[in-house]
C-alpha cells in the first residue's frame, strides 16, 4: 500500500519536474529553486544540488519552510540528472534551530497537526532518499535540526559549535522516529546517554560518538563535502542505493505504518497544560537569554 502510494506520488512528481527543468535550465549550474527562505542549486555536470536554509534568525523549522524544504527533496528526488544533495545553512553560526518552538505553543489544532505530518514528510523524503545526502553543518543544530543532519548520509561538521537531541531539556519527549534515527547513527546506548538527558554536544564529543562522520574548519567545510560527495558518486549506484535501503526501510516502515497515530499522538500530547507551560517557560528563557 505504501509502496503503491510512494509510486503514484512518484509519477505525478516526474510529470511536474519534466515541465519545470525545461523551464528553469539554462546553463550547467542551475537554480531549481530559490525562494526568500531556501535556495536549490544543481550543477548538470556533477549531479550535485545544494540546498542552502536561510530562514532568519535561526532556521526553525515552521509549516511552511518544511513545506518549501519538502517540495525541493521532491524535485531533486524526481530529477534523474541529480545524484546527491549537500544540505548546508546560510545563517552564519546556526545549521537550524530545530522545530519553530512558536507551532508548539498555544497552536490551532488543525495547524498543528498539518505542522506534524509536514514534518515526518521531511524525514521520510531525507532519509528514505535515493540520493546521496550530505550534511554540511556550519552551526548550531539542536533537535530537529539535528534530525535533518542525521537523516543524512554523512555528516561533516565545523567546529565550535552544538548538536543533539535536547527535547527532555524543554520538557518535552523525542518522537519514536527521532531516537530511531539516532539509534541509526550512533547505536542504542549513546543515544539513551544522548536523549534522557537532552545532551547538547560540542562538534568534537559528537564526532568522538559518530554523530558526526567528519570535523572540517568552517571555511573549508562547503569544499571538503563537495569532495565528500565525489567519493560517494564513485560507488555503483545500484549496490549503494539498495544497500541504503536494506539498512533503512525497516525504520522508515515503522513510521509510515502509523503516521496517522503518531499525528494524533504528537497533538494530544503538545496541547497537554504541562507541555504548553514547558514551552511557554523555555521561550520566555530563550529571549531572556538575548536581553543578559
Ligand atoms: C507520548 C509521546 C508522544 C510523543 C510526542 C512528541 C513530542 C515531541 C515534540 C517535538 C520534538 C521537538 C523538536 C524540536 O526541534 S524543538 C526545538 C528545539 N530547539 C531548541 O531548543 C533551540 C533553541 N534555540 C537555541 O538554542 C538558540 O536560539 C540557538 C543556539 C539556535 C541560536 O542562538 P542565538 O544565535 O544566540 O539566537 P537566540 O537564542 O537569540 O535566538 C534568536 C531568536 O530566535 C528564536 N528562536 C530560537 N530557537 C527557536 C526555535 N526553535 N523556534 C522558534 N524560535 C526560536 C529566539 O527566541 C529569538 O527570538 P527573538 O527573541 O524574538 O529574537
Amino acid at each position: 500500500m505504501a509502496a503503491r502510494m510512494a509510486f503514484s506520488r512518484l509519477t505525478r512528481s516526474l510529470c511536474e519536474v519534466g515541465r519545470s527543468r525545461s523551464l528553469l535550465l539554462q546553463s550547467a549550474r542551475w537554480v531549481t529553486s530559490a525562494s526568500k527562505t531556501l535556495t536549490v542549486t544543481m550543477d548538470d555536470k556533477t549531479g550535485i544540488a545544494e540546498m542552502s536554509l536561510n530562514r532568519p534568525p535561526v532556521n526553525s523549522l515552521s509549516l511552511e519552510f518544511m513545506t518549501e524544504i519538502n517540495i525541493a527533496l521532491e524535485k531533486l528526488e524526481h530529477e534523474k540528472f541529480c545524484r546527491g544533495v549537500i544540505i548546508t545553512s546560510a545563517i552564519p553560526k546556526i545549521f537550524s534551530a530545530g522545530l519553530d518552538i512558536l507551532e508548539m505553543y498555544q497552536p490551532k489544532p488543525e495547524r498543528l497537526s498539518e505542522f506534524w505530518k509536514t514534518l515526518q514528510d521531511m524525514w521520510l523524503l531525507l532519509f528514505g532518499s535515493r540520493l546521496t545526502t550530505i550534511a554540511a553543518i556550519n552551526g548550531h543544530s539542536p533537535a530537529g535540526g539535528a534530525l535533518v543532519a542525521m537523516s543524512c548520509d554523512y555528516r561533516i561538521m565545523a567546529p565550535g559549535f552544538n548538536i543533539g537531541l535536547n527535547e527532555t531539556q524543554l520538557g518535552i519527549v523525542p518522537p519514536f522516529w527521532f531516537i530511531d534515527t539516532m539509534m541509526h547513527t550512533i547505536g542504542s546506548r549513546q543515544t539513551e546517554l544522548c536523549c534522557q538527558k537532552g545532551l547538547m554536544l560540542s562538534t568534537e564529543e559528537a564526532a568522538r560518538i559518530g554523530l558526526v562522520d567528519k570535523v572540517v574548519p568552517l571555511d573549508q567545510i562547503a569544499s571538503e563535502a563537495k569532495a565528500e560527495m565525489q567519493s560517494w558518486l564513485k560507488i555503483p549506484v545500484a549496490a549503494k542505493l539498495i544497500t541504503k535501503q536494506t539498512i533503512r526501510a525497516p525504520i522508515l516502515e515503522k513510521l509510515q505504518t502509523r503516521q496517522e497515530a503518531d499525528v494524533q499522538n504528537f497533538c494530544n500530547f503538545a496541547m497537554k497544560d504541562s507541555v504548553q507551560k514547558s514551552l511557554g517557560m523555555y521561550l520566555e528563557n530563550l529571549k531572556k537569554k538575548q536581553k543578559e
